[in-house]
């Protein structure tokens, strides 16, 4: 039997997964950096420094800024700016990866329970998910300041578990990053690194993930779906 031939749910990562957002997490960064006459970043190293939530990306960017370990106040202070600066430009640059909404809407019409687990806080999702219009497929949607713990812990899923009353081999968690399958692993669930992500610059297959996909139309294949998302 493969690993996933028991999967009746989805749990998709959004950052670097569906949505390629790092363009606009760097302007808003950058923007908050130019607030404070700080050197600015290129969005290559706002890349390397997603995948932990929006206060780690500050954290990171203050720290490579300042050159020094950031102070929790200074931090404290910086963060109403950046979310400030995010919130109004949350998907002027932002795209979709490649068949993310026709491997959405076949997964849905084959039955997946589908849900979001992100780090990226929760008033962002929401909005994000319904300016590319797929905020309908996701039945669960946890940001990463939803529940007590995020990603890498395992919390997010064993929520989504104990919500859907799955098994832990009915449910498959889909992520760019190895937060992704470390809770994965954590919460004893199957996944599925994505190459095309970001990941530290980091190759998502040492992290031991069931499978590696280096585009998200080759997931249909790996549930054994009808392969018509990308046939058009
Ligand atoms: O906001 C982040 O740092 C990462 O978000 P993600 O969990 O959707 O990749
Ligand atoms: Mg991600």
């Amino acid at each position: 039997m493969s690993t996933f031939s028991q999967i009746k749910a989805v749990a998709f990562d959004l950052d670097g997964t569906l949505i390629d957002s790092v363009p606009d997490l760097a302007a808003a960064t950058r923007a908050t950096l130019a607030e404070l006459n700080l050197p600015q970043c290129s969005d290559d190293l706002v890349r390397s420094w997603v995948g932990n939530g929006a206060e780690m990306l500050m954290r990171r960017a203050l720290t490579f800024a300042l050159d020094t370990e950031v102070s929790e106040e200074q931090l404290q202070n910086t963060m109403p700016r950046f979310m400030h600066f995010y919130k109004q430009n949350l998907q002027q640059h932002s795209v979709l990866y490649p068949h993310v909404e026709a491997v959405l809407a076949q997964l849905q019409q084959a039955g997946y329970q589908m849900a979001i687990v992100t780090n990226k806080p929760y008033e962002f999702t929401i909005p994000l998910l319904k300016a590319f219009n797929i905020d309908g497929y996701f039945g669960i949607v946890l940001g990463g300041d939803s529940l007590a713990k995020m990603k890498p812990d395992p919390l997010p899923l064993q929520h989504i578990l104990h919500e859907w009353q799955l098994q832990v081999e009915q449910l498959l968690m889909v992520g760019d990053s190895k937060n992704d399958i470390l809770a994965a692993k954590a919460a004893k669930v199957a996944s599925v690194g994505l190459t095309y992500g970001y990941n530290y610059g980091e190759d998502i297959g040492l992290s031991g993930p069931d499978a590696v996909c280096e585009q998200f139309s080759e997931i249909t294949a790996l549930l054994k779906l009808r392969d018509n998302a990308t046939e058009q």
